[in-house]
């Protein structure tokens, strides 16, 4: 017989660990779960008391509505939130390393192995302790022998993997009805019932048979394999969306024909100016350097070509621009509608947004952009890295943040759209058109619009992977 676990504490209360420890606590009721962050602002915005939590996700606010102050706390206390658990989970960022070894490929572990270590440092009892950030392969090795050289007598740590599959945007569905939950373990006594004991928590709500245990290394390559093959399927789309704009084919009847042969199915065949989030580029490339790492250089080829490629759909899709405005968009305006990396986040890690933008100042152009979640200091930011060898103040004089797409457009000479918000698809188009300098040209980088009806009002259309001549 496993003991139940009591307490949970999750280390990391971002986009992963808010979400996904705030819904074990909902599905939990006996469960007392303690998100910690060395973040207080975070922190003081999970508890703040008109609910502005720290990031969108739609449903959120409802779950934290009705678990926060009953079995779901955030804190900055986390050792003590990691001596009253039973079961951690580490769920901090791993971005890709910036210096070293390895940098611009390899994930940086320091904040997995800080977590690491303060576990050890504070923990006077046996704990399960899980990695939920994305590692790579037989980072339970390294965490196993920090924690096995620090820890105190009788204190026993089991390693999990239970990588996050949660896609932002759907994060709440995906957590309420995940396709599977994948927990590694090793294949000891040990293992097996510590394993066990978190499949345990999960079978609150999630079906027996979606709950998937194999073991760790498994396990910790899943979770890459699962992010590059995905990434990889955008990358074959919108490679040939370039072959459709040039031979007169339509990538969405394209992606229609070949997702209903049901060995390659309808998902995830959109698209698009690029892929962009926080993690598929991380994980790729942390991929290829794993290969590296083990001598497959072709390996290492394969997947990277898959970022190559996301690469090229940008610029591609830049150039389109300035070609059809008359190879020239030295202080036009463009409107970019969108900057989050995807509809329904705020969030803008890795968002194709950011390097059109650029590539549109660095040809001189004025931008200006609206999004209706990201706030107007995280676009600032985005756009002080993508360009930091200009003065914020140079960025200021070229851009504008509009308050909505219609004062975005304003006097613009393009609207380009570069996140699928729904709302775009329901916008006054005519009253848009009429603002505008003529001609007044839409490009549609996420093809979420109807481009007849566009050029019926008289604008001229452009979108991804789709042949027309300009109205
Ligand atoms: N964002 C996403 O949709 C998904 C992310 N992942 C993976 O989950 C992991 C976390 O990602 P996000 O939640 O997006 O990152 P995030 O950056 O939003 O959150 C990580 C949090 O960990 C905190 N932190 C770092 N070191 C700490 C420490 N020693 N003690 C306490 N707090 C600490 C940071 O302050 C930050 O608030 C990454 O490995 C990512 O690859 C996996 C699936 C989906
Ligand atoms: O590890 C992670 O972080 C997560 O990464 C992705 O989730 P996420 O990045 O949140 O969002 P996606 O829906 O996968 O979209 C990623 C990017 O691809 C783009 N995309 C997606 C699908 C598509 O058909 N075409 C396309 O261009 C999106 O617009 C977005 O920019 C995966 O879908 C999750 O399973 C995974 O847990």
């Amino acid at each position: 017989m496993v003991a139940p676990v009591k307490k949970i504490c999750c280390i990391g209360a971002g986009y992963v660990g808010g979400p996904t420890c705030a819904v074990i606590a909902l599905k939990c009721p006996q469960i007392e779960v303690t998100i910690v962050d060395l973040n207080k602002a975070r922190i003081d915005a999970w508890n703040s008391p008109d609910y502005q939590l720290p990031i969108y996700e739609p449903g959120l606010l409802e779950v934290v509505r009705q678990a926060r102050g009953r079995n779901l706390f955030f804190s900055t206390d986390v050792d003590a939130a990691i001596e009253a658990a039973d079961l951690i989970f580490v769920s901090v960022n791993t971005p890709t390393k910036k210096s070293g070894v390895g940098a611009g490929y390899a994930a940086d572990l320091a904040y997995v192995e800080s977590a690491t270590r303060r576990i050890a440092d504070v923990a006077t009892r046996s704990k399960i302790v899980v990695e939920k950030s994305t590692v790579p392969c037989r980072t339970a090795e390294s965490m196993r022998t920090i924690l096995e050289a620090n820890s105190k007598p009788n204190c026993r740590f089991d390693i999990l993997s239970n990588p996050e599959f949660l896609a932002e945007g759907t994060a709440i569905d995906d957590l309420f009805a995940p396709d599977r939950v994948l927990i590694g373990s090793l294949q000891t006594p040990e293992g097996v019932a510590a394993c066990e004991a978190l499949a345990s928590v999960y079978a609150n709500w999630v079906p027996r048979e979606r709950i998937l245990t194999v073991g760790l290394w498994s396990s910790e390559l899943s979770k890459l394999a699962a992010n590059a093959m995905l990434a990889q399927r955008i990358s074959s789309i919108n490679s040939l969306s370039a072959l459709c704009e040039n031979t007169g084919a339509n990538v969405e009847e394209l992606a229609h024909a070949m997702g209903r042969d049901t060995r390659i199915g309808p998902k995830f065949l959109r698209a698009s100016v690029g892929f962009g989030g926080s993690c598929f580029q991380k994980d790729i490339l942390n991929l290829v350097y794993i290969s590296e790492s083990v001598h497959l250089p072709e390996v290492a080829a394969y997947w990277r070509q898959v970022v190559e490629m996301n690469e090229y759909q940008k610029h591609r899709f830049a150039k389109t621009v300035v070609d059809t405005l008359f190879n020239t968009i030295t202080n036009k305006t463009i409107a970019v509608l969108g900057f989050a990396f995807k509809a329904d986040t705020g969030d803008t890690r890795e968002s194709p947004a950011i390097a059109l933008v650029r590539s549109f100042l660095l040809e001189s152009a004025k931008v200006t952009i609206y999004d209706p979640k990201v706030p107007h200091e995280q676009i600032w930011l985005d756009l002080s890295e993508t360009l930091p060898d200009w003065p914020i103040e140079k960025i200021q004089k070229s851009v504008t943040i509009a308050p909505s797409a219609l004062e975005a457009a304003k006097k613009s000479e393009a609207i380009v759209i570069a996140t699928e918000w729904k709302e775009f698809r329901e916008i006054d188009w005519k009253v848009i058109y009429d603002t505008m300098k003529k001609p007044a040209f839409v490009f549609d980088g996420r093809l979420i619009l109807d481009a007849p009806k566009l050029r019926e009002i008289g604008f001229r259309v452009k979108q991804i992977g789709r042949p027309e001549v300009l109205a």
